[in-house]
């Protein structure tokens, strides 16, 4: 797990990082500009490009300057620097980078307060005005450079953060940022990057190392952490030569109505190819011919109107609800029996969040351990209305602890709230997955890690990564505009397979 800092404890992690690697400050700015350069040149091979960096007097543009120099090294001959001198103060590492690039051919224009902006024909844009040591929002002559420069409408490429973006904390509306189209941060993706107020600001980003001690960052225990591969690998186990379809589970899908039925067809054969070692679906009587001919692998408890239907319920490992399901009073009623006869950890989605919106106090008599899979407003209609994503991710950490559950916050960067009070935000996953019936397969598949003894909170880690994984391996190679849930499903074996490889 990635940890993810805050601004401060950014700081401080380059504090401790120069007092006891040790490295001096200045050399730390050249390691990270080092490290930006080796990504940039990569993405922008063409040395014969003008540039134009827009520095700021501070650390960010102390950046700006020494990867101007960098540049310079690497044969780039057409790199301008304008200075924006829009403070009296200006950081000591800016002022040795300053006097390190007046020995390069780099030319270097200075812009102060009030005058006016020089025409720029460069065709790529360097961002170093401010970086992470943003403390309000931009005004004068600072938001009057941001927008001349977002109005050229060029490629801009940010350090470390766009200037006017604040990396974590509430983003206010329409701020005034450098749109940026890509960002190459360092270290670690600033929070904010994750939620989708970021959107008109980063386009995509890079976060490149630049050895803050990781020891130092873990010993933070930030309850904000970014799932890489490496931690689905460790958690996933093999399955096993003398293991049965008994080892794995059995789930029992409560889901669908007559017609929403392909609900509860998606959400159980999801759990069938997640690995669940039975699975059975509790649906409308009118759905079985649907279930026997799309899901021969599938077992059937068939429900009547006006009759509970008879289940077993200590045969099920796990038994995931909502999909299809319907509001009306039915439904209620079985929901709240479930709640009633079921100990075990619930995973509950759709319609049956829905019906816990609309009757609150079934949330705390849920079993300890459950899951909520939320999208945006299923999330608000449980815990009121936001009015934006930082809220939001608080909301889910305060509530996960205080409910004892699992909240799977479900967005481009899925975030997994835990009752340890830790947010897991998922790295995989993209918007060719952005169809009806996506939300069904993440439950099924929950729901059979939930079945294979995966503890609650590492179902949801693995099974969210796994979902967005699946969806990565068929768009991006095949170029696929859109992935439909019943081909992403098809594609859950192999995706698991490869990740125990
Ligand atoms: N993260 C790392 O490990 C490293 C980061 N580096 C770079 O340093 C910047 C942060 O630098 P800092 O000097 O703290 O702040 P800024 O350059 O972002 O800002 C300078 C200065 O500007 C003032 N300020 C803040 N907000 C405003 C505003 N709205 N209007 C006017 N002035 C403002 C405030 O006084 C700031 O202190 C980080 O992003 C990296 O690029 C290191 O180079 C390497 C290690
Ligand atoms: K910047």
């Amino acid at each position: 797990m990635l940890p993810l800092l805050i601004s401060e404890q950014i700081r401080e992690g380059d504090a401790y990082t120069i007092a006891n690697e040790p490295i001096s400050s200045v050399n730390l700015m050249e390691r990270a500009s080092r490290a930006f350069v080796g990504w940039f040149v990569n993405r922008f091979p063409d040395k014969n490009e003008p540039i134009t960096f827009y520095c700021g007097t501070g650390n960010n543009g102390g950046d700006g300057l020494a990867i101007a120099r960098i540049l310079c090294d690497h044969h780039y001959n057409k790199l301008n620097v304008v200075i924006a001198r829009f403070s009296e103060k200006s950081s000591d590492d800016f002022k040795a980078n300053y006097e390190r690039l007046k020995q390069t051919c780099v030319t270097i224009k200075e812009l102060e307060k009030g005058t006016q902006i020089p025409e720029d024909n460069s065709r790529v844009i360097i961002d170093a005005l401010l970086g992470s040591g943003l403390n309000k929002p931009l005004a004068g002559d600072y938001a009057r450079l941001v927008n001349f420069i977002n109005d050229l409408d060029k490629t801009v490429v940010a350090v470390d953060v766009p200037t006017g973006f604040f990396s974590d904390g509430e983003v206010p509306q329409n701020a005034i940022a450098i749109k940026a189209g890509l960002v190459i941060t360092f270290q670690q993706p600033k929070i904010n990057f994750l939620l989708p107020e970021s959107a008109p600001y980063v386009d995509c980003w890079e976060a490149v190392n630049i050895g803050i001690s990781e020891k130092f960052v873990h010993s933070l225990n930030s309850p904000y952490q970014f799932v890489e591969e490496k931690d689905i690998r460790q958690i996933l186990k093999p399955r096993h030569h003398f293991s049965n379809k008994g080892t794995y589970g059995h789930v029992l899908l409560i889901a669908g109505q007559e017609k929403t039925m392909g609900a509860a067809l998606l959400s159980s054969s999801a759990a069938a190819h997640a690995g669940a070692g039975l699975t059975t679906a509790c649906i409308p009587e009118s759905g079985l011919t649907a279930l026997n001919s799309y899901l021969p692998e599938v077992m059937a408890i068939t429900r009547r109107e006006n009759t509970m239907p008879q289940i077993e319920w200590d045969k099920f490992s796990t038994i995931a609800v909502g999909p299809g399901l319907g509001k009306d009073g039915e439904a209620l009623a079985l929901l709240k029996t479930i709640i009633k006869n079921y100990k075990k950890p619930l995973v509950i989605d759709a319609d049956a969040l829905n019906l816990l919106a609309e009757n609150k106090e079934l949330l705390t008599m849920l079993p300890a351990g459950s899951i909520l899979t939320p999208h945006m407003k299923e999330f608000d209609r449980l815990f009121g209305t936001h009015s934006n994503w930082w809220q939001r991710l608080q909301t889910s950490i305060v509530k996960a602890k205080e409910l004892n559950l699992c909240i799977i916050l479900k967005n481009d960067y899925t975030i997994t709230a835990t009752p340890a009070g830790k947010a897991y935000f998922n790295s995989t996953g993209n918007p060719a997955m952005a169809s009806g019936g996506m939300g069904d397969v993440l439950t099924g598949i929950v729901a059979a890690l939930l079945a294979q003894k995966y503890k609650p909170a590492d179902a949801c880690i693995m099974a969210v990564y796994i979902h967005g994984k699946a969806g990565d391996e068929l768009a991006l190679p095949n170029r696929m505009n859109v992935v439909l849930p019943g081909k992403l499903i098809t594609q859950l074996p192999v995706t698991m397979a490869k990740l125990k490889a």
